[in-house]
């Protein structure tokens, strides 16, 4: 049955697809003239709001100036038609994407460094120099009167929708590919934490830019579309005003989910339609959108996701019944989930002169008066486990931070498998085998468990591995979603993301925090084998010093950013200098 699913999965945009398409072509031949030039308006508005899907719903960055994109696409349809560029409107309308993609990055460039209002506030500036120079500077043909030629099969109004139709159609798949692959996931973390996606791997420019661009290429191409319907464009068409009005629609609807996309576009034109059929002035219409956005902002949802969670619980209520009439009549079959990894073991043991996976030397970082790390050195050695412990504060996860680059300020050296790698930013240390969790949750929950498990490890893995590594660690199926997964199994994930990639050394910050002491301990029994399965090396900080005991070969113990003691495990913790100063007596002794 999931192998069917997983089989169908790729079909269904296209049969989506072909159904559009034979639908826009009915509606073509079927549609009064009127409704034909309100459908165009609408495609035109819904490859706009794709297009903010992206940026604003999928990479969680306020954008808001859709129509001038749109307005960049209309003006170079629109020259490129007067001076008859040769390759007609297709060309022209590709070119016009293009130049708004183009223009996307330009505005992006800001986007790397500023966030919320602020970006909002450079978006919308943008947006009103760009409509002060449009009025200026008028677009090309339209003081003459010279209309942009349309394509020449689709010249026609019905011709030229059903044109639209092929265009949005398009795009639409498009984009749903692409939120599919691992850019999309790349949009999706960076909405979520810009940490989490920097540490495994990914950059956050790339991920951010790539957003800007694709959804302004989809603004231009609204735009060139719209140049082809009426014509002779008009600065008119694409105001600031309008835009925040889209941006408004956009989040409200949820427009990252194409099909709310072609709600939001459809309301577009249908609200300011209903009002001049009421007698009311068409303006009005910016205050119906601006009040259903108030509604979105402050319920924290919109309305894509309300429909889809109230779907998904009913589906999981159905599922929930029967698995409770099957497990009635099931056996138990015995398998201990240990055994389910199929996973080769490492070949070859480590001799014990191995140099270093991971050599840290005289690392310091200072908080204004604070040392909070102090001359910390420490040599893991490949395929062990070295537990950091520490009381709170002791400097643990500041260790972490630093030797993972997200505190370039650090002094000392980090050698990762012989090559220096203290001046390399996150990404790179990332992508170099040095992988990180978070004491806080990273893993973002628009993504499914597959989904973000491929985005963390960065290469073609194997369904069957996949589900094997899952299953292993306690997680839920590839296809579960993570918004539906309580935090301490989020970072079960987490980890089992982490241990697929394949990582030379990976450090743990509290990744047992949010299970219970026996899931703590099961977690560790499966934490023992990770290294020689994958040839890994393992730095955890933990609090829980039977997990410690459980899985540590080393230790390390942090005092107030200086090293208090370093050696095998139990030589450390009978240490009466680590048991005075950190855990007592009675906490340490077994
Ligand atoms: N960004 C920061 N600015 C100023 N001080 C900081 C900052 N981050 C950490 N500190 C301080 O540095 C010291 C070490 O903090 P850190 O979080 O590394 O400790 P920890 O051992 O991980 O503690 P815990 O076990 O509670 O997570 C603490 O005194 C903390 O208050």
């Amino acid at each position: 049955m999931l192998l069917a699913n997983r089989r169908l999965r790729p079909v269904i945009p296209i049969v989506v697809a072909v159904v559009a398409l034979a639908v826009g072509w009915g509606l073509s031949v079927r549609l009064s003239g009127y409704y034909v030039f309100l459908g165009i308006s609408a495609i035109t508005a819904i490859i706009a709001v794709i297009g903010l899907g992206v940026v604003t719903g999928s990479a969680g960055i306020i954008a808001l100036s859709q129509l001038t994109f749109a307005a960049i696409g209309a003006w170079v349809v629109a020259w490129m038609s007067v001076n008859e560029i040769p390759g007609g409107f297709p060309v022209w309308l590709l070119a016009g994407g293009v130049a708004g993609g183009l223009a996307g990055i330009l505005i992006g460039l800001p986007a790397l460094r500023l966030r919320g209002v602020n970006l909002a506030v450079v978006t919308l500036g943008f947006a009103a120099a760009f409509d002060v120079m449009l009025v200026q500077i008028q677009f090309p043909g339209s003081v003459d009167g010279i209309a942009v030629e349309r394509p020449e099969s689709f010249s026609s109004d019905r011709e030229y929708f059903f044109f639209a139709v092929i265009v949005l159609v398009i795009c639409a798949l498009l984009i749903s590919w692409l939120q599919r692959s691992r850019i999309g996931s790349s949009w999706k973390a960076v909405a979520f934490s810009e940490r989490g996606t920097a540490a495994v791997g990914q950059s956050v420019s790339a991920a951010k830019l790539s957003a800007f661009a694709v959804s302004a290429a989809l603004g231009g191409i609204s735009g060139g579309l719209l140049a082809g319907q009426v014509q002779l464009p008009f600065a008119s068409s694409f105001t600031p005003l309008q835009s925040l009005a889209l941006y408004i629609l956009a989040v409200m609807s949820g427009a990252y989910l194409i099909d709310m996309a072609v709600f939001g576009g459809i309301l577009w034109v249908l609200v300011p339609e209903l009002l001049k059929k009421w007698g009311v002035p068409q303006d009005w219409g910016f205050v119906i959108f601006g009040l259903l956005g108030i509604q979105a902002l402050t319920s924290g949802s919109n309305l894509g996701e309300g429909i889809r969670s109230l779907f998904r619980r009913r589906s999981k209520r159905r599922a929930e019944a029967s698995a409770a009439v099957g497990a009635l009549g099931a056996s138990d079959v015995g398998t201990s989930v240990l055994d389910v990894f199929a996973v080769p073991e490492a070949a070859e043991p480590v001799p014990a002169d191995a140099p270093p996976v991971l050599e840290v030397s005289g690392l310091g970082v200072q908080f204004g008066a604070l040392k909070a790390l102090d001359d910390v050195s420490l040599r893991v050695r490949p395929r062990s486990i070295m537990g950091l412990i520490g009381p709170n504060g002791a400097g643990k996860s500041t260790f972490v931070d630093a030797v993972s680059g997200f505190l370039p300020q650090h002094t000392g050296t980090v050698i990762l498998d012989g090559q220096d790698i203290t001046r390399q930013a996150p990404a790179a240390r990332a992508r170099h085998g040095l992988r990180r969790t978070f004491q806080q949750d990273r893993v973002p929950p628009q993504l499914t468990v597959e989904a973000y498990v491929r985005f963390v490890t960065r290469k073609r893995i194997d369904i069957d591995e996949l589900t094997d590594a899952l299953t292993f660690l306690g997680c839920p199926p590839p296809d579960e979603r993570l918004s539906n997964v309580d935090v301490g199994t989020r970072r079960l994930i987490e980890v089992a993301a982490a241990v697929l990639s394949g990582p030379k050394v990976l450090i743990l910050d509290e990744p047992a925090a949010g299970l219970s002491h026996e899931e703590h301990l099961l977690f560790g029994q499966r934490l023992t084998r990770i290294p020689s399965r994958f040839d890994t090396a393992i730095v955890i900080i933990e609090h829980d010093l039977d997990l410690v005991r459980t899985v540590c070969t080393e230790i390390t113990v942090l005092d107030f950013g200086r090293v208090l003691a370093q050696g095998p495990q139990q030589e450390v913790l009978e240490n009466p200098a680590v048991i005075a100063a950190y855990m007592g007596d009675a906490e340490i002794s077994s």
